[in-house]
């Protein structure tokens, strides 16, 4: 029996991981994997659903199985959360930075399918981000942060495996997604 597939989405702020993820859930019934993170909500996040939000101190107390710096916060994932979301579906789906992104392949091969999102105009980027809400000087560190920077190109260790999703046009988006979702053998609801 082949693995449950585990889609890794990576790719700069902005690029629409979240709305990828989103999709995927819905279209294929994959299980969303939460991470944990010391970042406040977003207006309109719920914890336990979009994140586990931690406190610095709550943080350094998990097992996490990988954890990275982004944007002056932590964040950081467990295998627990990976099986329990395999438990009950035929795949799950999580969004990550590159480094993350890496971490997984790494140790799970080719069970991770990882998605580097880009777009064509970066100037979308911050009028994404703008019309999704963030404040005026939360756009401004993230898009100054380096990790924003970094995860602007397909990391080397990933170039030989990762799929690229050029996401300009939702419609396109989606086109692509059915087809990558059939090469993993999902099948929609
Ligand atoms: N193809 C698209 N065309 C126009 N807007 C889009 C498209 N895809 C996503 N968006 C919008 O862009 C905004 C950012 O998308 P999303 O939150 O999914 O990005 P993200 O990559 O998860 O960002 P971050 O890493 O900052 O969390 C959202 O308002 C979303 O609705
Ligand atoms: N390596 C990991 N990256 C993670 C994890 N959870 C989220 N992320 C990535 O962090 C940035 C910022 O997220 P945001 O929600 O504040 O926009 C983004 O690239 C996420 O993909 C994790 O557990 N490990």
């Amino acid at each position: 029996m082949p693995k449950p597939p585990v889609i890794v989405l990576c790719g700069a702020a902005g690029t629409g991981k979240t709305t990828v993820q989103q999709y995927l859930r819905q279209h294929f019934n994959l299980a969303r994997v939460i991470t944990h993170t010391t970042r406040p909500p977003r207006p309109g996040e719920v914890a336990g659903q979009d994140y586990y939000f931690e406190t610095p101190a709550s943080m350094a107390k998990l097992h996490l199985f990988e954890q990275v710096e982004y944007d002056h916060y932590r964040y950081g994932s467990s295998q627990e959360g990976l099986q329990r979301a395999l438990a009950d579906h035929p795949g799950a789906v999580m969004v990550l930075d590159t480094k993350g992104a890496v971490t997984y392949r790494k140790a799970l091969g080719d069970q991770v399918k990882v998605l580097f999102l880009t777009v064509t105009d970066r100037q979308q980027l911050r009028q994404r981000l703008t019309h999704r809400g963030d404040t005026p000087a939360v756009i401004a560190s993230r898009l100054a942060s380096e990790e924003f920077q970094r995860d602007l190109t397909l990391p080397p260790a990933l170039q030989a495996q990762a799929l690229i999703l050029r996401n300009d046009d939702w419609a396109a988006t989606v086109a692509q997604l059915e087809l990558y979702a059939t090469q993993w053998g999902l099948k929609g609801k």
